[in-house]
């Protein structure tokens, strides 16, 4: 039977990644994406940009929406603290399964902590369930259309204190438009956009980063 593109990107990684090597995971899956086949992990272009906004939040704790393959996992919980915690979020099953696995093979599973669902229901038990009191740093990168209605939501939940970050994938490519709108012009948020392109092309995308003012 055919195999998924998350179990071919799965396999380079076993085959080129070396366990316990987080740098490696990320070459192997860049590699793979770059000359066998393209996949929507953030890439390395607009990685370093999440890499450096990263290091200087140096988050405690993590909130990450949309997991896929798990390389954005990685590529952050290889920065995190020694007791810091990253809880990223996928709703498909098949991804989440691919996720796990090149998690473990990055030897960073003590870190993260991955849930399936959807974020719209996992977002209002948080703080039950995890006992989070608010999110040093959120990445935002599942469906485009539920950036603006989760952040409203994070908003209402108080998941979110004066300071914490929110980084946006593709607010180019594929485009988040409602969301753009809202946090740019929201006086509860300061908003840079790091202008990058879609990862393993040259189409413009970027990152929009944003602090709530409380
Ligand atoms: O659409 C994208 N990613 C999101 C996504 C997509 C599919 C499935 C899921 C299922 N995972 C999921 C869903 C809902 C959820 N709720 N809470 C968690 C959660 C998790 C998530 C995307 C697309 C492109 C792209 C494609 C084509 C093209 F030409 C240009 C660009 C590039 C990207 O970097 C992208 O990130
Ligand atoms: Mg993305």
């Amino acid at each position: 039977t055919q195999s998924t593109r998350p179990q071919r990107l799965l396999g380079a990684v076993q085959k080129n990644a070396t366990r316990g090597q987080p740098h490696s995971v990320l070459k192997a899956i860049d590699q793979f994406c770059t000359h066998t086949e393209w996949a929507m992990n953030v890439g390395d272009e607009k990685g370093c940009i999440l890499d450096s906004v990263v290091s200087e939040v140096n988050p405690a704790t993590v909130l990450e929406l949309g997991t896929y393959c798990g390389y954005s996992t990685v590529r952050i919980a290889s920065l995190l603290p020694p007791h810091a915690k990253l809880i990223t979020l996928e709703f498909n099953p098949d991804f989440a399964a691919i996720a796990r696995q090149v998690i473990a093979w990055a030897g960073l599973e003590d870190k993260v902590q991955l849930v399936e669902g959807a974020s719209g229901d996992w977002i209002p038990k948080m703080k039950e369930q995890f006992g989070i009191t608010t999110f040093d740093f959120v990445f935002l990168d599942h469906w485009k259309d539920r950036y603006l209605p989760d952040t409203k939501l994070m908003e209402e939940c108080g998941l979110l204190r004066k300071g914490t970050v929110l980084l946006a994938d593709n607010v180019i490519c594929p485009g988040t438009p409602d969301y753009l709108e809202y946090i740019r012009n929201s006086p509860r948020y300061k908003s840079q956009y790091f202008k990058s392109h879609l990862e393993y092309t040259k189409v413009e995308d970027g990152l929009e980063k944003s602090v709530f003012q409380g």
